[in-house]
C-alpha cells in the first residue's frame, strides 16, 4: 500500500486484477499487479508465474522485482514499462509518438510468425512420434497406460490436422467434435469392457459440448 500511495495511481487491468504504479523505496518505479478477488487466475496461477518469472528471464519478458503473499493479498510486482503496451502501440493509442503503419505491420507478422512457428516445431515433434508408432512417449504417464490405444492415436492424429499450415486443410469444428467423440466411444467401450460391464455404465466418461458449436468455426 505504501509502495503504490494507496493505489493511487492505475496503470491497466489484465487477467489477474487491476496494475498499479508504484515506487519502490521511493525511488525505482514499478508495475503492483494485485490480484482481484473476482479475478478467474488463483493462487496457482500466481504461484506459477512467481515461480516462472524467478526463472526465466528474457528480454521480452518484464523482470519480477518481488512479490506479496500475505493471507488473501497476492501481488507481482515488475519492473516498471515506461512506454505503454504493445496493444496501445498498435492500435495507435498511446499517448506518445505514433509508430508508422509499417513497423507495426512488421511488428504483426513477425508477432504471427513465432506463433506459427512454435506451432510447427511442436507438430514435427509428434509427428516423428507418430512415425516411430511410439505413443508412450507423448502420453502422460501419470495415467499409468490405462488408456485406449486406438482412442489416443485417434486423438494424436485429429490433433497434427488441426496444426496443418493452411487453415482450408484443417478440419471443421463439428469434424473435431466427431472425432473426439469416437474416441470417447474407444474409451468407453474399453471400460466398459475391463468393468465386465454390457450396458451403459455411470462411470461413462462423457463430454458435453452444448448446442453452440458452429460448423464453420476453425
Ligand atoms: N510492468 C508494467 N509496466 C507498466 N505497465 C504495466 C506493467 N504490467 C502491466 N501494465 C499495465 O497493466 C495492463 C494489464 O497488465 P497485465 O499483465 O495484467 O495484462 P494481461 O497480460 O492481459 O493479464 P494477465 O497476464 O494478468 O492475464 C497492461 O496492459 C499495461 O497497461
Amino acid at each position: 500500500m505504501a509502495m503504490t500511495n494507496k493505489l493511487q495511481r492505475v496503470l491497466g487491468k489484465g487477467g489477474f486484477g487491476v496494475v498499479y504504479h508504484g515506487l519502490l523505496n521511493g525511488a525505482e518505479q514499478v508495475a503492483v499487479k494485485l490480484l482481484s478477488q473476482s479475478s478467474a487466475q488463483g493462487y496457482k496461477e500466481f504461484k506459477a508465474e512467481v515461480e516462472l518469472l524467478l526463472r526465466v528471464h528474457h528480454i521480452n519478458l518484464v523482470n519480477l522485482v518481488g512479490y506479496c503473499d500475505e493471507g488473501e493479498h497476492l501481488g507481482l510486482i515488475y519492473e516498471y514499462m515506461p512506454n505503454g503496451d504493445l496493444k496501445q502501440h498498435l492500435s495507435g493509442k498511446w499517448g506518445g509518438s505514433v509508430m508508422s503503419w509499417k513497423t507495426r505491420l512488421i511488428i504483426t507478422v513477425d508477432a504471427a510468425q513465432d506463433h506459427a512457428r512454435e506451432k510447427t516445431h511442436i507438430a514435427e515433434w509428434v509427428g516423428l512420434i507418430l512415425q516411430k508408432g511410439d505413443i508412450k512417449n507423448i502420453i502422460d504417464p501419470n495415467l499409468q497406460q490405462d488408456y485406449d490405444s486406438d482412442s489416443i492415436w485417434k486423438a494424436l492424429e485429429l490433433a497434427m490436422s488441426c496444426v496443418r499450415a493452411s487453415s482450408a486443410r484443417r478440419p471443421s469444428m463439428s469434424q473435431v467434435v466427431n472425432d473426439l467423440k469416437d474416441c470417447l466411444t474407444y474409451e468407453n467401450s474399453r471400460r466398459r469392457g475391463n468393468l465386465g460391464i454390457d450396458a451403459k455404465s455411470s462411470n461413462e466418461v462423457s463430454m458435453n459440448f452444448g448446442t453452440e458449436v458452429n460448423p464453420k468455426a476453425r
